[in-house]
């Protein structure tokens, strides 16, 4: 099923319920810290794992102590789209349970 690029209102409105998220260079991307770098590789496993369910791909950046993600949807030109949102969401959830802030 294509995907369809969001417009930039659509975009802003979901940014809006995304606290910590912004559209930089095209993407959308956040960055997170955490208690140690254990903890950090933990939440990238984490990430990484509802990305393959989402089938679904972040560039994932694991730092000593922190976790950046930046999302867009190859297959939609590199627009952002429903599924870039989807991702976001799923990862604000699970970041919580690592003590991600
Ligand atoms: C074949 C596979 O479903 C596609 O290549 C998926 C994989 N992960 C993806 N991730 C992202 N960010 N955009 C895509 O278009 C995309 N497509």
């Amino acid at each position: 099923m294509p995907v369809e690029p969001l417009s930039s209102q659509e975009v802003e409105d979901r940014l809006a319920g995304l606290p910590g998220w912004s559209l930089d260079a095209g993407r959308l991307t956040r960055s997170y810290r955490l208690g140690s770098h254990f903890a950090a590789t933990a939440m990238v496993v984490h990430v990484a794992q509802v990305q393959e369910e989402l089938d679904h791909h972040s560039d994932l950046t694991l730092g000593y102590n922190t976790v950046a993600l930046a999302v867009h949807t190859h297959s939609a030109g590199g627009a952002i789209t429903e599924k870039d949102i989807e991702l976001a969401r799923r990862v604000e959830d699970l970041a919580a349970g690592h003590g991600a802030h």
